[in-house]
């Protein structure tokens, strides 16, 4: 509680309602006091006249009949002792009595200017007859009644006025005390009340009773309370909004990505620092102008508008725009960003501007080109290599079946490479294919295809031929080019040819089979003697006999056994750790001897046996993982090669969950390795089986990467969560820089794509420095172990000290 004289001061200073409150207070219950005084006062003065006017009465009643008596008597004497009884009684001050006939007796002083009142009655004799004897006029001074009066006012007036004033300080002070302090300190509060202390409530200096909670006063201040914690709420809120929009402008202001803020009349509002360090725009010299107008001479540009007409269609359309689109920078450079275009939107979904983020992927792209090149061109020769010859014969027999012409596919193969590769070396061998390219391209128009298809085999692909003499020509110019000697390590060296010659579609109207036969036909032109050419003929199939058997006895080998895992451990690049393991298929049979799967897995996938095969290679690879969980004490996961034939077939995610559940392993522990190639195909089906094994926790992979068209960019696309790099990268990277430079990127893009990376056929410790230095995250290779029979690897687990148990 506060001090009296505090609370005075404040009731004196702050407390004006107190005052205005005690002024009416006063001047109500006065004016009220007065009137019920007055109405007092006069009441008692109406008592004291007709006290007064009794009295009179009283001496009419009392005096009159002995009055009488005494006139009629004549006893004067007794009249004038009667006349003084009744001067003697309070405020008569004056008898006159009026006898008959004509005498009179006075008695008493009326003062001058005396208020009175009289009062007067006849004296009668009452005998036989009634005598008039006479009348008497009774004067009261009403000095009395009236000083009386004053007294009563005065008194009246100044206790009332005491009462009123005491009890309007008291009220006053009661109020105070419970109403007008609290509002006071409502406006201290009010007036102190700030966004900075918003924390401090409102408390009242009054016990928190529930009464007091629910009357006006608590109310208001749970009103007040309720409004600072809106206000604090709001606050906080709008600080955090503050925050986070300043989060997300720096974010932004500093994304590793080009950022450009677009209205909705695709009018630059807003370029963040990459923008402007990739382009060399500064953010403020563009506001306004349209993202394709950038670049001199873009606005011309009829590419460009193209693109930015269909980039906003489709925002409009989808949603969203992403593509690759080669920009110019200020200086007129070209370079390639990945651009993704996405309307901004208001709580109604309208658009109100369009956000447009870019990516520098012109270091992707060279390597992509890089890559490119190395899947589809033979590196040595530079001519294309099998993959694209392919695809060039496959346009051709398109083109044949439109134009209704021949085409015409020769099969080459140098007559004694291998004697010359090994008597005088790799580098002379690489030389005489490289003059060898040179020669057979010599022979060939603009639109025919000559291809390296690996070795010292060649493919020539003629197109448009008219008859199949037009090949007959080409190939009697090629045997006639290898006719002068090669120099090679400073000796003239003789080197023949043989063509084996297919012609489209008079012996095949399939490519696969062009081929075979145009091989059929060049083993048949080597027997006839070499440097020559042979066209094919049915007979030459023979050659396919070989298949036939082996296809024959691979349908048995699953029934008699023949099949067996090698297994080949994958370890962690930076401790030789044991991580997974691979499982490798191989088969033995008792005429072919121990087949391995190059040779007999493209035929399985020709057959379709691959999936009776690869149902059987995942549920052995399974099964024993679960077994090596004995040895080590922990999880091994397992690697399996998935080919593209068993990948489409439609029970294949079934094949996997049952190869799971029957032996127990977690999915998480399996990993199918996926060719690259399959990948390429880029259909829906491929990304949803891929995605419903993902979801099933199976791990992928996509294995030999950089032998197909290797894309990153499609990788981006799959839920893939490692990426192998083909050995024939690795085993070089210590002596071609260019293949340490692929692995190295290779690496850093993976990462970048948040895959892990594996590299295949590590061999040397030196490679290990190398992919450790780079990052590599996992290896596998001779250097650690080959493939190893299932017995043999259950002992390399418990004796290999690099293993981690
Ligand atoms: N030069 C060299 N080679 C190394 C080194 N380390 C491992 N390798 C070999 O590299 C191949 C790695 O397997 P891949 O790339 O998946 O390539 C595999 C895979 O694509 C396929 N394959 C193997 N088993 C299966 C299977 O069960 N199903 C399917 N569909 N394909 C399989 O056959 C390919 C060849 O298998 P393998 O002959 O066992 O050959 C294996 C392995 O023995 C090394 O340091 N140097």
């Amino acid at each position: 509680m506060p001090k009296l004289s505090t609370r005075l001061q404040r009731f004196r200073k702050g407390s004006p309602l107190s005052f205005r409150l005690l002024a009416w207070i006063i001047l109500f219950s006065s004016v009220f006091t007065l009137i019920a005084s007055g109405i007092q006062i006069y009441s008692d003065y109406r008592k004291d006249l007709s006290q007064i006017d009794n009295r009179m009465k009283v001496v009419e009643s009392g005096y009159a009949s002995s009055l009488a008596r005494s006139l009629w008597a004549l006893d004067q004497k007794l009249l004038q002792t009667q006349m003084e009884g009744i001067l003697s009684l309070p405020d008569i001050v004056h008898l006159r009595l009026k006898i008959e006939p004509d005498s009179e007796l006075v008695m008493g002083d009326i003062d001058r200017g005396a208020q009175t009142r009289s009062h007067s009655f006849s004296l009668v004799h009452q005998g036989d007859e009634m005598f008039k004897l006479g009348e008497l006029t009774v004067t009261a001074d009403l000095g009395r009644v009236y000083e009386e009066m004053e007294r009563k006012v005065g008194i009246i007036l100044a206790t009332q006025f005491l009462k009123t004033f005491f009890v309007s300080i008291l009220i006053i002070l009661i109020f105070q005390h419970f109403v007008t302090r609290h509002l006071s300190s409502m406006a201290d509060y009010a007036r102190d009340f700030s966004l900075t202390n918003l924390s401090r409530p409102l408390v009242l200096d009054r016990p928190d009773t529930p009464s007091n909670r629910n009357d006006e006063l608590g109310r208001v201040t749970e009103a007040i309370n309720q409004m600072r914690e809106r206000l604090n709420d709001d606050l906080e809120r709008q600080e955090r909004d503050a925050a986070e929009i300043h989060k997300f402008s720096k974010a932004i202001e500093q994304s590793p990505s080009s950022v450009l803020i677009c209205d909705r009349q695709w009018r630059i509002e807003f370029a963040n620092q990459k923008f402007t360090q990739l382009t060399g725009y500064d953010a403020k010299s563009i506001l306004g102008n349209h993202p394709g107008s950038l670049g001199e001479g873009n606005v011309e540009n009829r590419e460009s508008r193209h693109l930015w007409q269909s980039i906003r269609l489709q925002v409009q359309r989808v949603g969203v725009w992403q593509g690759e689109v080669n920009s110019v920078r200020k200086n007129g450079e070209r370079f390639w960003e990945q651009l993704i275009v996405t309307p901004i939107k208001d709580a109604s979904g309208q658009a109100t501007g369009y956000l447009i983020l870019g990516e520098d992927i012109s270091i992707r792209k060279r390597y992509e080109q890089q890559l490119l090149r190395q899947a589809n061109y033979d590196i040595l020769t530079g001519l294309p290599n099998r993959m694209l010859a392919l695809d060039r014969l496959k346009l051709a027999l398109a083109q044949a079946r439109r134009e209704n012409t021949l085409v015409g596919v020769m099969f080459l193969d140098l007559d004694n490479f291998k004697h010359i590769n090994d008597t005088l070396g790799h580098d002379a061998g690489d030389n005489l294919l490289v003059e060898a390219a040179r020669r057979i391209s010599s022979c060939l128009r603009g639109t025919s295809t000559v291809a390296r298809l690996g070795g010292d085999e060649f493919l020539v692909i003629l197109p448009g031929l008219n008859g199949a003499d037009a090949s007959y020509q080409v190939a009697d110019r090629i045997l006639k080019t290898f006719s002068p000697p090669y120099i090679l390590n400073g000796q003239e060296v003789f080197v023949t040819t043989s063509i084996g010659i297919a012609i489209f579609p008079t012996d095949s109207d399939n490519s696969g089979t062009l081929l075979q036969h145009a091989d059929a036909a060049m083993y048949q032109a080597k027997h006839k003697g070499k440097s020559s050419y042979a066209h094919f003929a049915p007979e030459m199939t023979e050659v396919s006999h070989e298949r036939l058997q082996m296809e024959s006895r691979m349908r048995r080998a699953l029934e008699l056994n023949e099949f067996e895992l090698n297994f080949q451990p994958i370890v962690h690049t930076d401790s030789g750790n044991l991580c997974s393991v691979e499982a490798l298929l191989r088969w033995n049979n008792p005429t072919m001897g121990t087949v391995m799967p190059d040779r007999f897995i493209p035929l399985a996938e020709e057959t379709g046996l691959i999936i009776p095969i690869g149902e059987w290679v995942l549920e052995e690879a399974c099964k024993t993982a679960v077994s090596w969980k004995e040895i080590t004490g922990r999880d091994v996961g397992i690697s399996v090669n998935v080919s593209p034939r068993q990948f489409r077939d439609p029970g294949f995610t079934d094949i996997v969950m049952r190869a799971l559940s029957n032996s127990g392993l977690a999915a998480n522990q399996l990993e199918l390795e996926i060719t690259e190639r399959l990948i390429l195909d880029n259909s829906i089906e491929t990304a949803e089986i891929l995605r419903q094994l993902d979801r099933a926790g199976i791990r992928l992979s996509v294995d030999d990467f950089g032998t197909g068209y290797s894309a990153l960019s499609y990788l981006k696309s799959y839920p893939f969560d490692t990426l192998k790099i083909d050995k024939s990268f690795v085993q070089d990277v210590m002596k071609e820089p260019e293949d340490a430079s692929l692995v190295r990127a290779i690496i850093n893009m993976a990462h970048s794509l948040g895959l892990r990376v594996i590299a295949e056929g590590v061999e040397e410790e030196a490679q290990t420095h190398f992919l450790k230095q780079e990052g590599c995250d996992f290896s596998q290779g001779y250097f650690y172990s080959r493939p190893l029979p299932a017995r043999d690897f259950e002992s390399w687990l418990k004796t290999n000290q690099r293993v981690q148990i």
